[in-house]
């Protein structure tokens, strides 16, 4: 039987949820479910930084893809990801394409980036999900996903997967339950589209309320 757990009946106050959106986009896919995914929270009531990592590419291989350039460009205002962003936040959404199955490189530097925090424990506890954006329906969503998890196992963070909480939601983008996700060749499709941008919202909000939830857990002073 579906579970048909709607975040709009819930009395979760967010008044605490400080979320971090890190995400890495070449042309634009992924940046718009990390659009998403900051309404979403910020219309739970969170405060948000939407936050993307350096491109790390040459110019040479941006400049062979004038849609990865232009999407460089017009994302520029964007503020970059830093090691403040992940202290100050209680609860983390990480964002990236798939690349052969996999993150991207241009995450993973940043991800690579958090060993001093992760050793001061201040990346445990808090409620942490991901999304992503492929070419093919089986291009490796799940694969991309389950090795960010990896990490986010080593931080000891609470790995917030979709899971069909909202059947309807979860279904209608594709019913991924790892992680909201994209088959960008279907994003031509606007029902397709609006459905993942809304299963993105919905798990920015749900995010929110997680961190909220979780946030004691999070300030509990370490055992002496
Ligand atoms: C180097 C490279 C590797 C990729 N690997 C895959 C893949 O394994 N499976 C897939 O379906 N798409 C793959 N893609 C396509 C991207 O995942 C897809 O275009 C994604 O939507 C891009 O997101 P963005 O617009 O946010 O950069 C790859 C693209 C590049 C450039």
């Amino acid at each position: 039987m579906p579970n048909r757990h709607r975040r709009e009946n819930s009395h979760v106050s967010t008044a605490e949820a400080r979320i971090a959106i890190v995400y890495y986009s070449s042309t634009g896919n992924v940046h718009r479910l990390a659009q998403a995914f900051a309404d979403g929270a910020a219309d739970a009531g969170a405060e948000v930084r939407l936050r993307r990592v350096d491109e790390l590419a040459p110019d040479a291989a941006i400049d062979s893809n004038p849609d990865w350039r232009a999407h460089l460009d017009a994302t520029a205002h964007i503020k970059p990801a830093s090691l403040d962003d992940l202290l100050w936040a209680n609860g983390y959404a990480f964002g990236t394409p798939t690349r052969y199955g996999n993150v991207s490189s241009q995450l993973r530097q940043f991800l690579d980036t958090t060993g001093g925090l992760w050793q001061a424990g201040k990346l445990a506890n808090k409620p942490a999900t991901g999304f992503t954006s492929s070419h093919f329906a089986h291009g490796g969503q799940e694969s991309t996903l389950l090795s960010l998890y990896n990490t986010l196992c080593h931080w000891g963070a609470i790995v917030l997967p979709t899971g069909y909480v909202d059947y309807e939601v979860a279904a209608a983008a594709g019913g991924n339950p790892y992680g909201v996700s994209c088959v960008e060749e279907q994003a031509d499709d606007d029902d397709y589209l609006k459905a993942v941008l809304e299963a993105a919202r919905h798990q920015g909000g749900r995010l929110a309320e997680t961190a909220t939830v979780l946030s004691s857990l999070t300030n509990r002073p370490a055992a002496a």
